[in-house]
């Protein structure tokens, strides 16, 4: 119980002290004292009930009239209050999911978390997507849902509690064999009995709920996973004939999402069959247990009416916890899920990353005893001793699964598993896969990112597209920025052609690029490097790849695969 309520603090904290929390403090003070307005209403409505009812018994007609008008004005002021209470809710609701979902990504992205966060098999989160886009947004629905509710039906129980009090002012007389016993107030302590038994058998009842609520939720994402990952293979799958095999996983996780409903179904059901009547109930059972002291004598109707009002509100305030269990659980599940992601990705984002031990070296990449492993401590390519000038172009050649481009993902800093020591010179660096990424936004935004269009002159951006060969991109398809830009359709080779141009934009001091030519023919590749070379005669290439380009001046061939140390110069 306490470790759900540090969730929520930390969570919560997140929202506060963002840029903005103090006001929104403020603005959460606001909808509570509106909330609690709903208390005063209610309690002015007990106290009407009576005067209402009173004037009916004595057939006062004009007091009748009075009472529907007096009424009507509570109504009035109350849907006003009610109606702005529930515009600023949403406006708070809006600004605290921002919030956190600010900073959940933030934390994500820190010091590449989501990459590290991708590749551990211990700390893995499943995914994150959904906890950034959904269980942010149900969080804060639902916490500030609780809460309000919780804040007014604790005011309102004092209230209602307090007219109650001053109602059930007469004893209980009970006849037990030959015992006479008298209860006093027995209206109160049997608003509590009840309600405490009713909690005890929903907390019974309802206690799988969470567990199977945070495995639906988990579920639903596996399938919305399946679906999006199809939905970005569309070709590969059509080539395939694959239909059939996606079709298979997606009733497999259909069929995981459908046999965890069945449990919750059958959950909800057992709850639902306990807290349904007790919902009935609530509203019939005061009148009953107010019955003896009406039949006694000790109230008149009008007071029997406020009693049993009275008595209604103070068990449907203490029965807050049975109302609200399905939603408790959710909300319980959901902040489970959330703060586990938060924990993770803060602990990913502070972690120093060992492995090489890394230096500033003047104007030359220096390794040095560098041996690469995978995680579970196979080893991988090794380096002796390796040094990279400025202005060099450098071919590192190997088998496939040596761990080429695991070295490229240590000198970009993001693999650990290794040692040795790397001394980095000055300068920028860009990294060429092998599929290029490309952002929304059409071949403009491509160029430049990831950077904005607007941080480069447009002709320079439509002069090296141009160069590499897409000069069918400038200027045609919709305005960069939008959807659907004509990115879309680019082949496998007219995607690397992009990335080059996105190179030759950036124009950085060192570039590794990791079989980033292998979808063009021998003659495009040199071609393309070639110019690359010419344009960029200050940058460092390292170019991982198969073959060897010919033609490109002052190569050096480095094999890793017998000897690492063994360099072979071309002309
Ligand atoms: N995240 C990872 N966890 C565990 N093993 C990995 C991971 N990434 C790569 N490997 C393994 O490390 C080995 C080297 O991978 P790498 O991609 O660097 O090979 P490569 O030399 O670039 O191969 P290729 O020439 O085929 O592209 C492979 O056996 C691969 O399966």
């Amino acid at each position: 119980m306490l470790h759900i309520v540090r969730q929520f603090i930390r969570l919560l904290g997140i929202c506060i002290r963002a840029p903005g929390g103090k006001a929104q403090v403020a603005l959460f003070a606001i909808i509570v004292a509106l909330e609690l307005g709903s208390v005063y209403v209610g309690v002015r409505l007990v106290q009407w009930t009576g005067a209402f009812y009173a004037a009916i018994q004595k057939i006062d007609g004009p007091e009748t009239v009075r009472q529907i008008g007096v009424f009507a004005i509570i109504v009035a002021l109350n849907s006003v209050r009610g109606l702005t209470a529930d515009y600023l809710r949403k406006k708070l609701e809006i600004a605290w999911r921002g919030a956190l979902t600010d900073h959940a990504i933030d934390l994500w992205t820190t010091n590449k978390a989501y990459w590290h966060l991708a590749q551990s098999s211990t700390d893995r989160i499943d995914n994150p997507d959904q906890r950034i886009a959904d269980d942010c947004r149900i969080f804060i629905n639902r916490i500030l849902g609780e809460a309000l509710d919780l804040i007014s039906r604790i005011v309102g129980l004092a209230s209602y509690l307090a007219i109650l009090w001053s109602l059930s002012n007469f004893p209980l007389s009970l006849g037990f064999i030959g015992i006479d016993l008298q209860i006093p107030r027995y209206m109160i302590w049997a608003a509590f009995i009840y309600v405490a038994l009713s909690t005890a058998i929903t907390h019974f009842l309802g206690q799988p709920l969470k567990r199977l609520l945070s495995e639906q939720q988990r579920r639903e994402a596996n399938f919305r996973f399946s679906m999006a990952r199809w939905r970005t293979a569309f070709d590969e799958v059509a080539l395939a004939n694959g239909e059939a095999a996606e079709k298979a996983t997606l009733r497999a996780r259909f069929d995981d999402i459908a046999d965890n409903w069945l449990k919750l179904m059958r959950r909800e059901l057992a709850l639902g069959a306990f807290t349904f009547p007790f919902k009935h109930t609530v509203l019939r059972i005061p009148l009953f247990v107010a019955l003896p002291g009406y039949i006694a004598g000790h109230v008149a109707f009008g007071g029997l009416m406020q009693l049993s009002m009275a008595f209604s509100n103070v068990v449907t305030d203490l029965s807050w916890f049975i109302f609200s269990y399905r939603d408790l659980s959710e909300l319980v599940a959901t902040s489970s899920r959330l703060d586990r992601f938060m924990q993770a990705a803060q602990a990913e984002a502070a972690h120093d990353r060992a492995g090489f031990r890394r230096s500033k070296s003047g104007d030359a990449l220096r390794l040095k005893n560098v041996f690469l492993r995978t995680p579970d401590g196979k080893p991988l390519l090794s380096l002796r001793e390796l040094t990279i000038g400025p202005g060099e172009t450098v071919c590192l050649r190997g088998a496939s699964g040596i761990g080429k481009t695991i070295l490229t993902k240590s000198l970009a800093g993001l693999w650990r598993h290794g040692s040795g020591d790397v001394a980095f010179p000055a300068g920028g660096w860009m990294f060429l896969p092998q599929k290029a990424y490309m952002p929304e936004g059409g071949p403009f935004a491509g160029a430049a990112y990831p950077y904005p269009v607007a941080s480069f002159d447009r002709h320079a951006i439509a002069e090296v597209l141009g160069a590499v060969g897409l000069s069918r991109l400038v200027g045609e398809g919709p305005e960069p920025g939008a959807q659907g830009d004509g990115t879309d359709s680019l082949s496998g080779g007219e995607l690397q052609r992009l990335a080059i141009a996105r190179l030759l934009l950036h124009r950085p001091d060192w570039a590794v690029l990791d079989e980033a030519t292998s979808a063009l023919d021998d003659a495009a590749e040199t071609e393309l490097l070639s110019l690359v070379r010419e344009r960029l005669k200050n940058t460092t290439l390292i170019l991982i790849t198969h073959r060897l380009p010919e033609k490109l001046a002052a190569a050096r061939l480095i094999n890793l695969d017998n000897d690492t140390e063994k360099l072979v110069a071309t002309a």
